[in-house]
C-alpha cells in the first residue's frame, strides 16, 4: 500500500498526464532548467535549510576543504536538484549527476566515483531506490574515499582497494525513511524542504515570469501561486500555462483575467485541485453523505483504480484537511463542505458533537468517537 504520510509517490501513470502533479518528465525537466535558481541566494524560501547550508559551504570554502556529504530530502519539485546544482556552482566545482534507479548495479556505481575528480560534487537523485549492494559500496567511498573492485570470480576473487579523491555526495530523496540508517549517517548535514508558502510562491512566479521575459501582474502572481499546492514546480507549469492563455485568446498580458480563464480551462481551481480531486470529494460528499466510505468504493464511483486514487489524489485532500482517513473510510472534513459550497446534511461526518476526531501523524485516528464507533455504511477496504 502507498504511503500517503512519510512518503511522496512517484506519481507517474496518470500522475503524468496532469497539470498539477509535483513529479515531472524529461521534458518538462528541459523547460525547468531555464527556471533554475543558479545561487543560493536566488533560491527562494527554504530560509532555514539555506542559512545552514550556506555556513556549510562556506566553512568547507574557507578551510579549502570539500564540505561533508549532504541528503536532501521532501517532496518532489520543492527544489532539490536546483540545490545540488547551486551546491556545486557555490563551491565552483563539476556536478556529476546519477540516480539511483539508474545504478542496476554495484560495479556501475564503482564506475562513476572511480572516475571522479577532486572536489567534484556527485548528485545522487533518488538515493532510497539504490540496490544494497550500491549502497554498500556507497557507504565505504562516503566515509573512507575508497572503492574495493573486485577482481576474478567466485573463492579466487579479490578486492583491490582503489582510494579516490575528496568528493561530496548530495543525495536526494522523497523518502528519507527508506534509506538504511548507516547511508543515513553517512550525510554530516540533512535539509529536509518543505512546502512554500502562498507569498514564496509568489516570488518564484514573479521570478520566473521575468526568466521569461514576460510581464505578470501581482494580482495573476497571487493567483496562481494559491493554485500551485506549495510546490514551485506546479507554479512555473500553471505559469507558463497562462502565458499560453495570454497569447492566444488574450491580449498577451498576465492579469488576473487571463489567470482565471486559463486555470478555468485547466480545470485547476482555486485551492489547486484539479478534476480528479473534485471527483473524489464530490463523490465522498454527495453520494456517501461524507463517507465514511472504502477506498475501493470510492475510486469505483470516480471511475479509477484505488491505487491512483490512493497515491495520486488522496495526499494533497489530507494534507489539505479535506478527507481524512479513518479506521472506517475515508471522511470528508467540514473544509470538504464548504470548499464545494454545500450543506452537509444532518448526522453527516465531523457535523454533529463527539464525531469529530484529530487524524494522528499516520493518518489514523487519535480520538474516534460517535458514530464512527458503529458500522459504517460501506464496510470497504478502509485505509
Ligand atoms: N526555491 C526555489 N526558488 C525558485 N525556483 C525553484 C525553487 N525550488 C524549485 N524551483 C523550481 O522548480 C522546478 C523544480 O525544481 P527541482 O527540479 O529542483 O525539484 P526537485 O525537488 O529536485 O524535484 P524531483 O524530486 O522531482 O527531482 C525547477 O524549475 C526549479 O527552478
Amino acid at each position: 500500500m502507498a504511503d500517503l504520510t512519510g512518503g511522496y509517490p512517484d506519481q507517474d501513470g496518470y500522475a503524468g498526464e496532469r497539470l498539477v502533479t509535483a513529479g515531472a518528465d524529461e521534458i518538462e525537466r528541459a523547460a525547468e532548467a531555464a527556471l533554475r535558481p543558479k545561487k543560493l541566494d536566488e533560491f527562494v524560501g527554504q530560509v532555514v535549510v539555506r542559512e545552514q547550508l550556506s555556513l556549510v559551504l562556506q566553512a568547507a570554502l574557507a578551510r579549502e576543504a570539500t564540505p561533508d556529504h549532504v541528503l536532501l530530502s521532501g517532496p518532489p519539485g520543492l527544489g532539490k536538484t536546483t540545490l545540488a546544482m547551486i551546491i556545486a556552482a557555490e563551491l565552483g566545482a563539476s556536478l556529476r549527476v546519477t540516480s539511483g534507479p539508474a545504478i542496476q548495479h554495484a560495479g556501475d556505481l564503482a564506475a562513476v566515483l572511480s572516475s571522479l575528480e577532486e572536489g567534484e560534487v556527485l548528485f545522487i537523485d533518488e538515493i532510497h531506490r539504490l540496490a544494497r549492494p550500491a549502497e554498500e559500496l556507497l557507504y565505504v567511498a562516503m566515509e573512507d574515499f575508497r572503492v574495493d573492485v573486485v577482481v576474478g570470480k567466485g573463492a579466487g576473487a579479490s578486492a583491490i582497494p582503489l582510494a579516490l579523491p575528496p568528493f561530496t555526495v548530495v543525495g536526494a530523496t522523497t523518502r528519507s525513511g527508506l534509506l538504511p540508517a548507516p547511508l543515513r549517517d553517512r550525510f554530516g548535514f540533512t535539509g529536509h524542504l518543505d512546502f512554500y508558502d502562498a507569498p514564496e510562491l509568489e516570488r518564484v512566479i514573479l521570478r520566473s515570469a521575468g526568466l521569461l521575459g514576460v510581464e505578470i501582474q501581482h494580482g495573476a502572481a497571487h493567483e496562481i501561486a494559491g493554485r500551485s499546492r506549495g510546490t514551485p514546480r506546479i507554479a512555473n507549469r500553471l505559469l507558463r500555462r497562462v502565458r499560453d492563455w495570454a497569447q492566444v485568446r488574450g491580449d498577451g498580458r498576465l492579469d488576473l483575467r487571463a489567470a482565471h480563464a486559463a486555470l478555468e480551462v485547466y480545470e485547476v481551481d482555486p485551492i489547486g485541485l484539479d478534476r480528479l480531486d473534485r471527483a473524489v470529494l464530490d463523490a465522498l460528499c454527495r453520494r456517501f453523505a461524507g463517507g465514511p466510505v472504502g477506498l475501493g468504493t470510492l475510486a469505483m464511483t470516480v471511475g479509477e483504480e484505488p491505487d491512483t486514487v490512493e497515491t495520486v489524489a488522496e495526499p494533497y485532500l489530507v494534507r489539505e484537511g479535506l478527507v481524512a482517513r479513518t479506521p472506517r473510510g475515508r471522511v470528508a472534513t467540514a473544509a470538504a463542505w464548504q470548499h464545494l459550497g454545500i450543506q452537509p446534511p444532518p448526522g453527516a461526518w465531523g457535523t454533529t458533537p463527539g464525531s469529530l476526531f484529530d487524524p494522528d501523524e499516520d493518518g489514523r485516528a487519535g480520538s474516534v468517537a460517535g458514530r464512527l464507533q458503529g458500522p459504517g455504511p460501506s464496510g470497504g477496504s478502509g485505509p
